[in-house]
């Protein structure tokens, strides 16, 4: 880093003479590897003869040791450069008037010099040469002085060629001229730094200017044998492998318990909550926090402590990341606190939205919402497009002779229908906006969401341009807090981030713009105590964690066994509540039909093949036990919170970790005990186990299931595919119709 900001500050700041003659003395660096490695502040558009000589390519190898004597000694070259920037250390002399270079003369031409004065700039111990206004004298000098030194360089080129081709001869002998080559010593006979009489300080000079020619050289080695990286690194920091670290509040978030039933807090226990609101959650047979509530609902709160506006002095609030199991109850979490906070405001705005991927989670979210909000005043809108656009118009603004105004305080929205409303409906303003909650964060960071997520928080800092209104809050964007800033009452915008998945990728999340982030998780490693005493820590690798009273298992299986699996699951096994998981709609549908034809179960199908009013009415009837087997797409794989589900089974195994976290986590949910079946077929099983191991999931088993099991249940399956053969042919032939 410091080697490149040497690099970065030599180019950045010497004009464009420097760069020509850095361009000479580094030019065995490769000037493109060099321009590949400058930092991008350094890219910035540079005035035209800067950006010629940048643009200019490098000469070759080749080219520069015919040309490098002319280049740097022709009298003439010297005589059309006359400002050019010496090498030498001398005292300016006064012969030729200090003349500016024309711009004209010296677009493209390397010319100018860095400031009176400047020294040598060093990279790595390396002195990439002196650059000062000269007078003639001091040019003459430096002239005969660079037509000597390359002169040298040429000179020692060749033998070093020899040596290497003798080298590659005696490949017995051991420690070779390389290493003397690469040294820039006199290699094997090799010139040293010319001891002619130049005095004291053209000594000093060289031994200054020796590093530039080690450079040189090495660079010359180097084209002749390419390294395999096309990046140079400058320095050593090709041999130091660059460690990834995270950073603070990734490596050091504040841990939360995954057992739900033992860590139980009671709600009077957890400081902040209003008596309504607790009394509220008694009413909903809420008498004990979950861990993830108790440590994030405080937490909220107290970044709340201002109510909705920014703290004393221009504090922000942190943004706020959870990352618990599915079922641990992380929709109260953000839901209580959003509704204590908003409870006083008076006027009525959009202060807390919440995006979420699918209509279904949606929905489920906004109705935990209405429960808390309920004889409160506040309002919740839901926006998912299930309502046509002017309804939900309606719902949102009211025009009034004053202007617009708002109708919700709490928005639940999906993303698409959400950013539809922002550009066009008239009067919607986010910019009160206090809260954005992003659950399933994972799969909205993912995406097409992410444009999204940038639109909202960029309405939320739109400036009105009706200045007349809300003047007493602002919203300036966040940056350093000045007096000017943090006189006005100020409404921040913080972010809540949920999912079971959440990714610690510090890259992605970054994403998001985070400030100061604090990490909720339940991801860590456990202590366990073994036999003999000792303790050990587990789970290293952990990526994610499931609900504790999940149980996994496999069944290694082939393709045609497939359906007879499920059956014998749901018919001789006698599964109950069970949601089975294909990974299409046309999967879900054929298994249906099949199940259906097969006869026995209570079968239903749920994908974005049936429209939404069918989807809530089956969601319905499996949740009150109408329905046994409900056969889906990943659909219900995420958010979605069904009672009672005991079984979980993947009929086609999920391609993804985080799919097969979200959909196992259908069942076991609020501390409750659930079943996980995966059926993988034989070609599958590396891979799957590899996925799950990879994720720090080891507990699963294999759950083969014998051949003679699935027999009693062949000719009825056969009778079953006769059957569905027919029906398929009847619809087919109904649609040709
Ligand atoms: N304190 C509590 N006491 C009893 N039940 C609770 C409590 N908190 C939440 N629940 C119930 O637990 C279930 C799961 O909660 P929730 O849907 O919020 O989980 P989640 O963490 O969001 O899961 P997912 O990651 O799958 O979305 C819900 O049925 C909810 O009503």
């Amino acid at each position: 880093g410091v080697a490149l900001s040497a690099v970065g500050a030599v180019v950045g700041l010497c004009p464009q003479g420097d760069a020509a003659l850095l361009g000479r003395s580094v030019s065995g660096l490769g000037a493109r590897r060099l321009s590949a490695l400058l930092p991008s502040a350094f890219s910035r558009p540079l005035p035209l003869s800067r950006q010629a000589a940048r643009a200019r390519p490098a000469p070759s190898g080749a080219f520069r040791r015919r040309h490098a004597a002319s280049l740097t000694s022709s009298p003439r070259a010297r005589a059309a450069r006359p400002w050019r920037s010496s090498a030498s250390t001398g005292t300016a002399g006064p012969a030729a008037p200090r003349r500016p270079p024309a711009a004209g003369a010296r677009r493209g031409v390397p010319g100018r010099t860095g400031p009176v004065g400047a020294g040598g700039l060093c990279l790595r111990g390396v002195c990439l040469g002196c650059f000062r206004y000269g007078g003639e004298e001091e040019r003459e000098e430096a002239g005969a002085e660079v037509e000597d030194r390359a002169r040298v360089l040429l000179e020692r080129l060749r033998q070093q060629a020899k040596a290497r081709q003798l080298k590659k001869q005696q490949e017995a002998q051991p420690e070779g001229g390389g290493e003397r080559e690469l040294s820039g010593g006199a290699g094997p006979g090799g010139a040293g730094p010319s001891p002619g009489g130049e005095g004291k300080r053209r000594r000093q000079r060289e031994s200054e200017e020796q590093p530039c020619e080690e450079l040189f050289l090495a660079a010359s080695e180097e084209e002749a044998n390419p390294p395999a990286s096309s990046l140079m690194v400058l320095g050593d920091y090709d041999s130091k492998p660059v460690q990834p670290f995270l950073p603070q509040w990734l490596a050091r978030p504040k841990l939360v318990q995954k057992r739900i039933k033992d860590n139980l807090i009671p709600i009077g226990d957890v400081p902040g909550i209003q008596p309504r609101l607790l009394k509220k959650l008694q009413m909903n047979g809420i008498e004990s926090f979950f861990p993830v509530q108790a440590e994030v609902i405080p937490a909220i709160l107290q970044s709340a402590s201002n109510g909705y506006l920014m703290g004393q002095g221009g504090y922000r609030p942190r943004d706020i990341c959870v990352s618990a199991p599915t079922g641990s109850g992380k929709t109260l979490s953000f839901v209580i606190p959003i509704v204590q906070v908003l409870l006083d405001r008076v006027v009525c705005q959009v202060r807390a939205l919440v995006v979420l991927p699918t209509k279904e989670l949606a929905q489920q979210v906004s109705k935990v919402f209405n429960i808390y909000t309920d004889g409160t005043g506040l309002k919740v809108v839901l926006i998912t497009g299930q309502k046509s656009f002017a309804k939900e118009q309606e719902m949102l603004v009211q025009k009034k002779v004053t202007g617009y105004c708002s109708l919700a305080d709490i928005i639940v929205a999906t993303p698409g229908r959400l950013t539809d409303h922002i550009s066009q409906t008239p009067g919607f303003s986010l910019m009160q906006l206090r809260f954005l909650i992003v659950d399933e964060a994972d799969r909205m960071i993912d995406d097409m969401h992410q444009n999204c997520l940038n639109q909202i928080v960029k309405a939320a800092f739109q400036v009105e341009n009706d200045s007349g209104s809300n003047m007493l809050f602002q919203r300036t964007k966040p940056g350093p807090i000045t007096a000017a800033s943090s006189c006005y009452p100020q409404i921040p915008l913080q972010k809540l981030l949920f999912s079971a998945t959440l990714t610690q990728d510090p890259e992605k999340l970054q994403q998001l713009d985070l400030f100061q982030p604090r990490l909720f998780t339940s991801v860590y490693s456990e202590k366990k105590t073994l036999g003999d005493g000792t303790e050990t820590e587990q789970d290293t690798n952990k990526k994610y964690t499931l609900p504790e009273g999940l149980s996994q298992c496999y069944v290694p299986c082939d393709l045609n066994s497939k359906p007879l699996l499920l059956l014998h699951f749901m018919l001789t096994m006698k599964f109950s509540r069970v949601l089975c998981f294909t990974n299409s709609r046309e999967a879900s549908h054929r298994l249906f039909l099949l199940v259906q034809a097969f006869g026995g179960v209570t079968v239903a199908e749920f994908s974005s093949r049936l429209p939404p009013n069918e989807r809530r009415r089956t969601m319905k009837e499996f949740e009150q036990g109408k329905i046994q087997l409900l056969i889906s797409t990943d659909a219900t794989a995420r958010g979605i919170d069904i009672k009672g589900v005991n079984y979980v089974i993947n009929y086609d195994a999920p391609q993804f970790i985080r799919t097969y976290i979200h959909r196992v986590g259908r069942t076991a949910r609020a501390g409750e005990v659930g079943v996980a079946f995966s059926l993988v077929l034989r070609i599958q099983e590396r891979r799957f186990l590899r996925m799950l191991k990879d994720a720090g999931i080891q507990d699963i088993k294999k759950n083969p299931v014998k051949g003679n099991s699935l027999k009693p249940l062949v000719q009825r399956y056969e009778e079953a595919l006769c059957k569905l053969e027919k029906t398929v042919k009847v619809i087919e032939r109904g649609k040709k119709i």
